[in-house]
């Protein structure tokens, strides 16, 4: 049986990228292709890179065009993404890129987004470890999403920051109060419309950072995604920074190991990642001595990782590297609706990384 699929914002980066994904996917027939202002337009005037879909009319973004498919993706806004999902049917599977449904707390949804609470999806985060491994709650993600028909997708930092810092927490080696986040990311993480920051002749051999003192609204969805892997609460500081490159988060993630860790702690450490990561089949632990690069994973689903102990500072440094439009959104989202609808988890992903 085919499952056909609509996606809105499909001009913007995140939609076009879910499109980009589908039009490979072999069980998924791509219907309604929606936007806003764009609306009348041709696919191919906005997404020229979708060549089998130039033809596509890209219709406004109502409940009447997403009627009838048994996937929709929302790739809209903040704040747009709620109205539109409570016009759907129950049993459609509402895959939502945008932050509305991310965050289990109404408070920290108020504090940094200033608008009410829309209520909270299952996580599109499958790698993501739940729970102290000593409490014996250590599950990952994807159980709470299989059969799911609603769908929260990460914000693409938080993916690059969870996947580096959870296997630590979850196996009770890392102090709360003590971690420290630097992230770096192309500009397509800021989307299509124009902003003065953005502009080529700002950000071309130039890097910066935003957001800086506390303020990015990723930070609460950080610290619930490690906090509920350590059973305490978890603090970080995390600083955005935009560097010159269209794709790309490296993420450079520092936290204190705590006193138990004792012995050769190093080994300590790798084990607690390897054996969060074993298994996965998009996220990668690097050989020892080989550092995570953007590139590496651009145009992929794959996350990579690396870590080190800095014996010095009593620190462990992770770093990882996702591609935003991909693992960071769109490549969660389709992995997400794999794992919804029983299809094989990495259907429509087998993409690598196109370094250099
Ligand atoms: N870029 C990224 O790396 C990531 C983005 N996301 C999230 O995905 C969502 C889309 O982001 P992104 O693609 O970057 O943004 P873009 O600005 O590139 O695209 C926005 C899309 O939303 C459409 N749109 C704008 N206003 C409305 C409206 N009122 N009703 C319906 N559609 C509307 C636009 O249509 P039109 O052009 O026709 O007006 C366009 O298709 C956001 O919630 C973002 O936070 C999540 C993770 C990472
Ligand atoms: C470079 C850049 O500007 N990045 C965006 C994050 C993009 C993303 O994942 O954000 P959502 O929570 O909006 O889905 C930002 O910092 O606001």
């Amino acid at each position: 049986m085919t499952i056909t699929a609509a996606v809105s914002g499909a001009s913007g980066y995140a939609g076009g990228e879910v499109l980009r994904l589908l039009a490979n996917h072999p069980e998924i027939e791509i219907g309604a292709i929606t936007a806003h202002s764009s609306a009348g337009s041709r696919l191919g005037e906005l997404q020229p890179h979708l060549l089998p879909l130039a033809d596509r009319e890209i219709v406004e973004t109502t409940p009447e065009n997403l009627a009838g498919h048994d996937v929709v993706f929302l790739a809209l806004p903040h704040g747009a993404s709620a109205e539109v999902a409570a016009a759907l049917p129950e049993d459609t599977l509402v895959i939502d890129a945008g932050a509305d449904h991310r965050l289990e707390d109404p408070e920290a949804w108020f504090r940094f987004y200033r608008s009410e609470h829309a209520g909270t999806w299952p996580y599109g985060l499958p790698e993501l470890l739940l729970g102290p491994a000593e409490a014996g709650t250590a599950g990952k993600q994807r159980e709470k999403l299989r059969g799911a028909r609603r769908i929260a997708v990460p914000g693409c930092y938080p993916t690059s920051v969870l996947l580096a810092l959870t296997p630590g927490f979850a196996a009770g080696l890392l102090e709360p109060d003590d971690v420290v986040i630097v992230s770096a990311s192309g500009t397509s993480g800021a989307g299509k419309s124009v902003k003065p920051n953005l502009l080529g002749s700002e950000v071309m051999g130039s890097m910066s950072p935003y957001g800086v003192g506390g303020g990015h609204r990723h930070t609460p969805e950080m610290e619930q995604g490690l906090s509920n892997a350590a059973g305490e609460p978890v603090t970080v500081s995390f600083t955005p920074t935009l560097a010159p490159m269209s794709r790309g988060i490296l993420t450079t993630a520092t936290a204190r190991v705590k006193p138990r860790a004792a012995g050769d702690v190093a080994a300590t450490l790798r084990a607690a990642w390897e054996s969060a990561y074993d298994d996965e089949q998009f996220v990668h632990l690097l050989r020892p001595g080989q550092w995570p690069a953007t590139q590496m994973v651009a145009g992929s689903n794959n996350a990579v990782i690396q870590l080190a102990y800095d014996e010095h500072a009593g620190r462990v440094i992770v770093s990882s590297a996702i591609d935003n439009l991909t693992k960071g959104t769109a490549g969660g989202a389709v992995q997400s609706m794999n794992i919804a609808l029983g299809l094989p988890e990495g259907a429509g992903l087998n993409q690598l990384g196109v370094a250099p």
